[in-house]
C-alpha cells in the first residue's frame, strides 16, 4: 500500500493552507502543529510543505534521511544577491556546494581560523564599549540603542575577516547600510517563493527594483575590495577571505569551482547574510532575558567581574573561565533561536518518516523555536533558567535534537565558532563594563515581542541605560 501524505490542516483552492500561516509561521506554525502532530503537511500556495516540530521527528527524519533533506528551495530574492546560488547557505545540493562549504570550513570558519581573529574581535569590541561610554557617560544619560549598536559590531569583525584592512576603504557605513537594506529583502515570504508562477509580480510590487539596487551597490563594492586585492594593496595581518579566494583561482584542482569573480562575490554575500544579523539577534535577545531575569544578571555579572578582575575589558582568554555566560547564550539560543525555522529546505528524493511519504521537491521548515521548548523533553520550557545546561558538559551542536538553533545534519550551520566567539566577547564585556537598566513604567516588564524575517529580532529596538561600571575605564 502506497504510503500516505502526513497530516494537516483542510486546504482552500489555490492559497492551500497559507492564509492559516499568516505572516508570523513560527507562531502560527505551533499552533497548527498542535492540532496536527509534529510532522505536519501544509500546502502553501503551490509549494507542498512538511514542517517538523518535535526532537523525535526530526531524528529520525534526519538520522535516516539526511541526504533527502539536504536540498534548499531556490528563493526570489536568494537567488539574484548570491549571484545565481554560488553560495553555500542555498546553494542546490552537489559537487559545488561541497567544495564552497569545505573552502568556508577551513578557510574561514575553522577553530583555528577564527582564533586568527581574535585581535579583529577585540578591536571592534573596545570600539563599542568607546562609542557606549562617549553616548553615556553617566547614569543620568539617556538610553542607548544597543540593538543597532550591537548590529554595527557583527557586521563590522565579518566584513574585517571577510576584507581584511580594506574594510574601512570599501567604505564601512555604505557597507553597513547595503548590508541592512539586504536583510530588509531577504527578511519574510514573497509571493514568488510560494507561486512560482507569480515572480513577475515582483516587478510591479517594486521588490525587484529593491533587489536589483541592493545587487547593484554590493557588487560594486566587492569589485572595489578585489581590484584592491589583486593589486596587491591589502595587508592584512590575519589573511582575509578575498585573499584565500583569490588564491583558489591560480589553483588548477580548484579553478573550476572557484575560477570566476561571480563565484568569490557570491560566497562574500553569504558570510554577511548569513553571519552577521544571527549573530546581532542572539546578543540582543540574551541581554533582553538578563533584563527580565535579574537574578540570572547579577550571576552573569559576577562571574565576569571576578574573572576580569580590575582589568578594564574582557579579554578573550578570560571567556574560558566563564561556564555560566556560556549557559545563559545557550538558554537564550533556546528561547529565541534567531532562526526559528532554520532556513528552509526541500527534499532532494522521496522519502518515509513515521510512516508518512514526503515526495521529492518538498519544501521543509523545522521549528527549532517549538522543539526548543517542549515540555516532554524541557521543564518549565518557557523559564529563563541557564542552570539546566549545567549538566553533561559542552552541547554536541548537531547531534541533540532537543535543542537544534544551529540546524541539524549536513546542512547545519558551519559558523558556530565564528559566532560564539563574538557573542561571548560582546556579551562579556557589556556585562563588564557597565550596568543595565531598561526604563520602563511602574509594574511594566521588557516585552519580547518579535518581528519575523530569516532573522528573527526584537520588534522594536533594545534601548537601555548604560551606567559606566568603575573598572571600566581603562578599555583594552
Ligand atoms: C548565533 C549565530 C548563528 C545562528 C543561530 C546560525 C544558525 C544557522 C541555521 C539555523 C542554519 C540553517 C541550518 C539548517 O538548515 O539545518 C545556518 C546555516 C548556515 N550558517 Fe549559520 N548561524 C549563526 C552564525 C553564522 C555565522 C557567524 C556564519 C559564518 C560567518 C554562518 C554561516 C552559515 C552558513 C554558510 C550556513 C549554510 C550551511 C549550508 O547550507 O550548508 N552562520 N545557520
Amino acid at each position: 500500500k502506497r504510503p500516505r501524505l502526513p497530516p494537516g490542516p483542510w486546504r482552500l483552492p489555490v492559497v492551500g493552507n497559507l492564509h492559516q500561516v499568516g505572516a508570523n509561521p513560527h507562531l502560527t506554525l505551533r499552533a497548527l502543529a498542535e492540532r496536527h502532530g509534529p510532522l505536519m503537511f501544509l500546502q502553501l500556495g503551490s509549494i507542498p510543505t512538511v514542517v517538523i516540530s518535535s526532537a523525535h521527528v526530526a531524528q529520525e527524519a534526519f538520522r535516516a534521511h539526511d541526504l533527502a533533506f539536504a536540498g534548499r528551495p531556490a528563493l526570489y530574492s536568494v537567488e539574484r544577491i548570491s549571484y545565481g546560488l554560488r553560495d553555500v547557505s542555498f546553494a542546490p545540493y552537489g559537487e559545488y556546494w561541497r567544495q564552497a562549504r569545505k573552502v568556508f570550513m577551513v578557510e574561514l570558519l575553522s577553530a583555528k581560523r577564527v582564533r586568527s581573529f581574535r585581535s579583529v574581535r577585540e578591536r571592534e569590541v573596545a570600539s563599542l564599549v568607546a562609542s557606549i561610554r562617549r553616548l553615556a557617560p553617566s547614569s543620568s544619560s539617556s538610553p542607548i540603542d544597543l540593538s543597532r549598536m550591537v548590529v554595527s559590531v557583527t557586521n563590522a569583525v565579518t566584513c574585517r575577516a571577510a576584507f581584511g584592512d580594506r574594510y574601512e576603504a570599501a567604505g564601512g557605513g555604505r557597507l553597513h547600510r547595503v548590508l541592512e537594506e539586504m536583510q530588509s529583502v531577504l527578511g519574510g515570504f514573497c509571493a514568488g517563493d510560494i507561486f512560482p508562477w507569480l515572480r513577475w509580480i515582483h516587478a510591479l510590487d517594486g521588490l525587484r527594483a529593491r533587489v536589483e539596487r541592493v545587487f547593484g551597490e554590493l557588487d560594486d563594492i566587492y569589485s572595489q575590495v578585489i581590484e584592491e586585492h589583486l593589486r596587491g594593496d591589502c595587508t592584512s595581518e590575519h589573511g582575509d577571505l578575498v585573499q584565500v579566494l583569490l588564491r583558489l583561482r591560480e589553483d588548477p584542482t580548484q579553478r573550476n569551482t572557484f575560477g570566476s569573480m561571480d563565484q568569490i562575490k557570491g560566497l562574500l554575500t553569504d558570510i554577511f547574510t548569513a553571519g552577521t544579523e544571527t549573530s546581532a539577534a542572539t546578543i540582543i535577545w540574551t541581554m533582553t532575558e538578563l533584563l527580565r531575569n535579574p537574578r540570572v544578571m547579577a550571576r552573569a555579572q559576577k562571574e565576569v567581574r571576578d574573572a576580569a578582575g580590575k582589568k578594564g575589558a574582557v579579554e578573550e582568554t578570560d571567556l574560558h573561565d566563564l561556564p555560566f555566560l556560556k549557559w545563559v547564550i545557550n538558554e537564550s539560543l533556546r528561547l529565541h533561536p534567531p532562526a526559528p525555522l532554520l532556513l528552509p529546505r526541500e527534499t532532494t528524493e522521496a522519502c518515509t518518516v513515521g510512516g508518512y511519504e514526503i515526495p521529492a521537491g518538498t519544501r521543509v521548515f523545522v521549528n527549532a523555536k517549538v522543539i526548543g521548548t517542549d515540555p516532554a523533553n524541557w521543564s518549565n520550557p518557557q523559564e529563563f533558567r541557564p542552570e539546566r545546561f549545567s549538566s553533561g558538559g559542552d552541547v554536541r551542536w548537531g547531534e541533540c535534537f532537543e535543542f537544534v538553533p544551529f540546524g541539524v545534519g549536513r546542512r547545519s550551520c558551519p559558523g558556530i565558532n565564528f559566532a560564539l566567539a563574538v557573542v561571548e566577547l560582546v556579551l562579556a564585556n557589556l556585562l563588564h563594563c557597565f550596568d543595565w537598566e531598561a526604563r520602563l513604567g511602574k509594574g511594566e516588564e521588557l516585552d519580547v515581542e518579535e518581528a519575523f524575517g530569516m532573522v528573527v529580532h526584537r520588534k522594536r529596538p533594545l534601548c537601555l541605560v548604560a551606567k559606566p561600571y568603575e573598572y571600566g575605564k581603562a578599555i583594552f
